[in-house]
C-alpha cells in the first residue's frame, strides 16, 4: 500500500536537504534496497531535470580528478573544457543505458505462426569495462526460435536493445545474460541464443597489451540448449 503521507514527507525532506543530486538519487535507491551496480538501469529513480544537475555534478568532480592528476586546466587550452565534455559523454552517451528508459519496442503478433530459426547480426556493440572504464568494441549475433504465441519485434529493435544494455560499464559475461533476459522477456520464444565477440581495450591499450585476443561468449536458452542440431545450425550460419 502506497503511504502518500510518507512519500510527501520524504519529498519535503529532499527539498530541504543540502544533498547533491547524486546523494538524493542514491538515497531513493537505498531506501527501498534497489541495487545500483555499474550495469544497472536507474532511470526510474531520476526525476525530471535531475540528469542536467547530475551532469553538472559529474563535471565538478571530473575537474577535481584533473586537478588531482596535476593538469593545469586553467592555462591548458586543450583540457580547459575536458571535464564538461567527459561528463556529457558519460551521462548522455556512453553510460546513457543507466540513466535512460528502455527503448520503445513495438511487438507484433506472430500471425503466420513462424517457427523457423531467425538470426540477426552481426550487430556492432560498444561499451566500457567496469574495471578500468576502457572501451569494449564487439559484435553480437542473436538467434530466435519463435513459437505461435511469441511476439515479434522489429529488426532495428535488436540493435536498439543491444545499445541500451551496452551503454553502461559492463563485463561481457553479464552483458550477454542481460541482453538474453530482455529479449526472452519481450519475445517469449521457444529458444534464444546470444553470442558476443569483443575486443577489450583494457587488454590492448594498457596492462598486458595483447593486441590479438578477443573474448567470445554465449547464452543458449530453451531449444538452443536442448537441441544440438539447432545450436549447430545457428553457430554455423553465424560463421558465414
Ligand atoms: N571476465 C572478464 N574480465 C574482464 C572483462 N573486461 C576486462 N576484464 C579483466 O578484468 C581484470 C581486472 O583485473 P585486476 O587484476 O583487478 O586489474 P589489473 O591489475 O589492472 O589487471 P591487468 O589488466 O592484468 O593489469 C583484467 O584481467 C581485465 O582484463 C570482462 O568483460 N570479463
Amino acid at each position: 500500500m502506497f503511504n502518500t503521507k510518507l512519500v510527501q514527507e520524504l519529498n519535503n525532506a529532499e527539498c530541504l536537504s543540502n544533498e547533491t543530486v547524486s546523494e538524493r538519487i542514491r538515497h531513493r535507491l537505498t531506501r527501498i534496497g534497489q541495487p545500483f551496480l555499474a550495469n544497472d538501469n536507474i532511470s526510474k529513480f531520476i526525476k525530471d531535470g535531475e540528469l542536467d544537475e547530475l551532469r553538472l555534478e559529474v563535471e565538478d568532480r571530473m575537474n577535481e580528478v584533473l586537478q588531482a592528476l596535476v593538469i593545469d586546466t586553467q592555462n591548458d587550452h586543450n583540457t580547459a573544457d575536458t571535464a564538461r565534455r567527459v561528463a556529457k559523454m558519460f551521462i548522455n552517451e556512453v553510460f546513457a543505458g543507466r540513466y535512460q528508459d528502455a527503448p520503445a519496442i513495438t511487438t507484433f503478433p506472430n500471425i503466420s505462426q513462424l517457427n523457423e530459426l531467425m538470426i540477426v547480426g552481426p550487430i556492432k556493440v560498444r561499451s566500457a569495462c567496469s574495471h578500468h572504464l576502457c572501451p569494449i568494441m564487439g559484435r553480437v549475433w542473436i538467434g530466435v526460435l519463435p513459437n505461435a504465441n511469441s511476439d515479434l519485434i522489429g529488426l532495428s529493435k535488436y540493435a536498439r536493445l543491444c545499445d541500451w544494455i551496452m551503454n553502461r560499464p559492463q563485463i561481457q559475461e553479464e552483458a550477454v545474460v542481460m541482453l538474453a533476459d530482455e529479449l526472452e522477456h519481450r519475445i517469449k520464444p521457444d529458444g534464444l541464443a546470444v553470442v558476443m565477440e569483443a575486443d577489450h581495450f583494457c587488454m590492448h591499450w594498457r596492462g598486458i597489451k595483447d593486441e590479438q585476443s578477443v573474448m567470445t561468449n554465449s547464452v543458449m536458452r530453451g531449444a538452443f540448449l536442448e537441441n544440438e542440431a539447432l545450436r549447430r545450425e545457428f553457430l554455423g550460419l553465424r560463421k558465414q
